[in-house]
């Protein structure tokens, strides 16, 4: 095996691992047998000493059989109650899995605006720790029933990265119903191969993986590719494996080379920004001139008003903004100093003379400082 794989397995205290609707369906209900030996392998981790938070899908998959339903609603009302039953139903097939290696769970229910709020995001994450410690392996699920599609995180895959980043997590296990990234779509092709590493993730290969999901899933396998871009900006390793092959956990810790394993990138945003990043919704879009652009993406400068060149949408101070380039690229986030009145009155004009536009004494010099600004651009994204 890939000694950058063995060595993230052997050094991993903290790990998250998200398991697919696909794995955990059988027969439109849950596959009890794979929860069952699931649990214990997260129990003998727990055990060793290993900290797992696991990310569960499987609310829908279960209230859809329970209901007696032939397939998920195909409205989002029916969609969210019928998870509302399943959520039940799969936290009790946890609890009584894992009952039988000693081990306790609780749950979780998380959403968007959760994450959003940096109060809440900060609870979460004190919560999450405090289980830990106490050897309780925390289950979190989207919270289906209170989110429509718009406040949706973008199902757990994104859910299971943003939980990786905000707990300091060495490594994320993403369990699926296929053997890990193919470089074709393996429903359509039967040539597919599979791809066991990963040191950047091309285009190439987010066309392949752009297919919709299993009848049970939410993103796909794109949404997976995401998670792990997110996670390689971190610094933080990503394994894409076959949830229903036999012992898979085990495999993986024996050193076993099952599945897709994404190797990290150097670590270029801590977990503040990350939270920028990633769990604030843009309020509006700032756009820069071809001087700002360079400045913020080779010199890690701050955004000030002289380079500012139109604005987008209407915020207020502390608001999150995506940033945009001379070329209309998406360069990352921010949180501005100004209103986007105020912004639209400064733009284009030098820091120093702020004061009198907006007849402020003492105004920031920066509408957005470089510590509050998450890129997130890749050289590659343009093509
Ligand atoms: N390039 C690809 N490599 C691997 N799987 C792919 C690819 N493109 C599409 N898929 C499909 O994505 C599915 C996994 O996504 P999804 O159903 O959302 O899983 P989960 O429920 O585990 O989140 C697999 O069943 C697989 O057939
Ligand atoms: N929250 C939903 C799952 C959403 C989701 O992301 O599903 P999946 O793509 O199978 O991981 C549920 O519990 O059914």
């Amino acid at each position: 095996m890939d000694r950058v794989r063995q060595s993230t397995l052997e050094n991993s205290r903290r790990i998250v691992i998200k398991v697919g609707s696909g794995v955990l369906s059988l027969d439109h209900g849950l596959n009890l047998k794979l929860i069952e030996s699931l649990s214990h392998a997260i129990g003998n981790l727990t055990t060793q000493g290993t900290q797992v938070i696991l990310i569960s899908s499987g609310a829908l998959a279960c209230g859809v059989k329970k209901i007696g339903f032939q397939q998920k609603p195909d409205d989002v009302k029916g969609r969210q109650a019928a998870s509302a039953v399943g959520q039940a139903g799969l936290i009790l097939a946890y609890e009584n899995a894992f009952e039988t290696v000693g081990c306790k769970v609780a749950q979780l229910l998380l959403t968007r605006d959760d994450l959003a709020n940096r109060r809440r995001y900060l609870n979460a994450r004190n919560t999450i720790n405090t289980l830990l410690d106490w050897r309780i392996v925390p289950i979190i699920n989207e919270n289906d029933t209170i989110v429509t599609e718009e406040m949706k995180l973008g199902g757990n895959d994104n859910l299971g990265a943003m939980i990786t980043l905000l707990m300091d997590a060495d490594l994320m296990i993403n369990l699926t119903d296929t053997d890990g990234l193919y470089d074709k779509d393996p429903r359509e092709h039967a040539d597919a191969r599979l791809i066991p590493m990963v040191t950047k993730i091309t285009r190439k290969m987010e066309k392949a993986a752009a297919g919709a999901p299993g009848t049970l899933g939410t993103g796909g396998m794109l949404t997976k590719l995401q998670a792990a871009k997110r996670l390689a900006r971190a610094g933080i390793p990503m394994i894409i494996a076959p949830g229903r092959k036999s012992d898979i956990l085990l495999r993986i810790f024996r050193g076993e080379p099952d599945g897709t394993y994404f190797v990290p990138g150097k670590k270029r945003l801590n977990s503040r920004k990350c939270w920028i990043a990633y769990s604030l919704k843009p309020q509006g879009e700032i756009h820069l001139d071809k001087g700002a652009t360079r400045a913020i993406l080779s010199r890690g400068k701050s955004i000030l008003p002289i380079g500012i060149t139109s604005v987008n949408g209407t915020f207020s101070k502390g608001a999150s903004v995506e940033i945009k380039s001379d070329t209309n690229q998406t360069l990352g986030k921010g949180l501005v100093n100004y209103s986007s009145e105020d912004v639209t009155c400064i733009m284009g004009h030098r820091s120093d003379t702020i004061c009198n536009v907006l007849q402020l004494s003492r105004p920031y010099a920066e509408v957005i400082h470089r510590d509050n600004l998450a890129i997130t651009y890749e050289q590659d994204d343009a093509s």
